[in-house]
């Protein structure tokens, strides 16, 4: 019997490739398949971005200097739970979750402890926050204010991307109409005030952790994305002007040339969609990513083989030209990174960055018979999925209808099934196990800080003003009510203390909760 050898997505895969596909494209041009820049990495190396925040802001700000002063290029902050869904730590919500998965912040107060001898105006930042990502970036550009920095020359990126909270990562409070509105806000008002912030992260990454393969990951991300463009052209918004600052955030697992191959189709594909929809300026049909190496694929099991498997990954996402990575740290399966496994995540990247050659030449993958045709077979059988989506009303309402959600789960069942019966090896795990297994040093969050932070919370309320406060949560929630841009009453309100959690209140009490 014939040996049938298929990717995760169901792409059969040929045992020689032998018909060349004709490349002809240049990277920096439309469609963009083989990059965003004519020179890549020869120019700029991509930018090494390592996800981390945990405890209070001063535990984080220490983590952030350690970073920096080990070579990472660019910040990028995780929020506990509590900041992420609009409560204070002090609410009965935030119970148990206090700097957990990430840091607390509740006011400008601890943003300033956040960026403690950091100057905005010098450094990109990632922000992972969407429900609340209008209250951070507000609270970034108050602490940037305050910095006297030029809001023309602060960079940086917040997720921003409701529709995966909705179908895959669960952190959402508004239902999807006034949701879409605040970032079609958040859009417009960048536009003019920092225009060089990147006003979304377009998510595929949670998808795919979520259980989706690669092909579903390129799909479900694209037609969000086509989503959030319709969505801001209803508002009236100039897609040459908005869409230059969309950007794209993409998962890489071990498959190395499957991965190249979506990324280059994800290239191709935004391009074509973007032109579709109106878009001539070539930086509104760019898509531009950050990538993530796979955490699903890291194993509690003989851990440092994730070393391994994360250096596999990098190479997937280098070849397949991504702006920014993160490279997680080996002991991900079993708790957030401890500083030792941080630095030989980063290091992985500048091995990768400067000793293999990656970046001396663009695309290098281009014109290999295989990776050409991979990159046809992803991209048409996303533009299927897409088409289905398409057909259902869009990507809102295939996620109301739990589409997306019942394609991923699919997946993700016939994955695990595959494991157990030992079709796919994940070694270490079905296969090449050992009995004794070594537990290296697990990082662990103190629980006192929700203590910390409620003390610094009755303080604020006790120092700032609180008529100004009352006041301002007024303004915004009457705003609420008409079309007008929430944005800079939000700044307002944020540079005079008003807390997430007042502010998230606030707007609950307009919109409601999503369900
Ligand atoms: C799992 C976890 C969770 O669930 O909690 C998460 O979500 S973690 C999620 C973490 N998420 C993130 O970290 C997202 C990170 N995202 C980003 O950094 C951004 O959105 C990004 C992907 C667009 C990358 O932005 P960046 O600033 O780092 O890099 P860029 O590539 O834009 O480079 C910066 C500037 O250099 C220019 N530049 C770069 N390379 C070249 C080149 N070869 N030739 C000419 N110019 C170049 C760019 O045009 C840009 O300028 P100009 O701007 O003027 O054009």
């Amino acid at each position: 019997m014939e040996n049938i050898v298929r990717t995760d997505a169901g792409i059969t895969i040929a045992p020689v490739y032998t018909t060349p596909i004709p490349m002809q494209e240049q990277p920096g041009e439309f469609p963009f398949t083989r990059g965003v820049h004519a020179s890549m990495y020869r120019d700029k190396l991509w930018t090494m971005r390592q996800y981390a925040g945990f405890s209070t802001a001063e535990a984080s700000n220490q983590r952030y200097h350690y970073l920096l002063s080990q070579g990472v290029m660019g910040l990028s902050v995780a929020f506990d739970l509590p900041t992420q869904i609009g409560y204070d730590s002090d609410h009965p919500m935030a119970e148990g979750e206090v700097g957990k998965v990430g840091v607390a912040i509740d006011s400008l107060e601890d943003m300033e402890r956040l960026f403690k001898g950091i100057t905005l105006e010098q450094i990109s930042t990632s922000m992972t926050i969407n429900a609340t990502g209008f209250i951070l970036l507000a609270l970034y550009i108050a602490l940037a204010k305050k910095q006297g920095a030029d809001l023309k020359k602060i960079s940086g990126t917040i997720q921003n991307d409701i529709l995966k909270e909705y179908a895959a990562r669960g952190t959402f409070i508004y239902p999807p109409k006034p949701s879409m509105r605040l970032i079609t806000d958040i859009f417009d008002y960048c536009s003019r005030e920092v225009p060089k912030w990147n006003t979304i992260s377009i998510s595929g990454y949670h998808i795919r952790e979520a259980g989706a393969n690669a092909v579903q990951e390129l799909a479900f991300t694209l037609a969000n994305g086509k989503a959030y463009l319709k969505a801001a052209l209803e508002k009236g918004l100039d897609i040459n002007v908005f869409a230059r600052r969309l950007s794209f955030f993409f998962n890489a697992h071990n498959h190395l040339f499957e991965e190249v191959a979506k990324f280059r189709a994800a290239r191709r594909m935004w391009a074509h969609i973007t032109k579709e929809l109106g878009a001539t300026d070539t930086k509104a049909q760019m898509l531009r990513f950050h990538t993530q190496t796979g955490g699903s694929t890291l194993t509690a099991q003989q851990p440092h083989n994730n070393i391994v498997r994360v250096a596999v990954q990098t190479l997937a996402a280098t070849m397949g030209g991504t702006q920014s990575l993160h490279t997680n740290g080996y002991d991900e399966a079993l708790s957030l990174p401890t500083e030792s496994a941080a630095r030989i995540a980063l290091r992985t990247q500048q091995i990768v960055g400067y000793e293999s050659g990656i970046a001396d030449t663009v695309d290098p993958l281009a014109g290999s018979f295989y990776v050409e045709a991979l990159t046809n077979e992803v991209e048409a059988k996303a533009w299927e999925l897409i088409h289905r989506i398409d057909a259902m009303g869009g990507a809102v309402s295939a996620i109301e209808q739990g589409f997306v959600q019942d394609e991923i789960a699919r997946s993700a069942y016939l994955y695990q099934q595959q494991i157990e019966n030992g079709e796919k090896i994940i070694v270490g795990v079905n296969k090449f196990t050992v009995a004794e297994e070594t537990v290296p040093e697990i990082f662990r969050i103190d629980d006192s800080i929700r203590q910390v932070q409620s003390e610094r919370l009755q303080s604020l309320r006790s120092r700032r003003n609180n008529e100004v406060v009352t006041s301002l949560l007024q303004q915004l929630e009457n705003a609420a009510h008409t079309t007008e841009n929430l944005m800079p009453i939000v700044v307002e309100a944020v540079e005079n203390y008003c807390t997430l959690g007042e502010i998230s209140d606030t707007l609950r009490k307009v919109w409601g909760e999503h369900r």
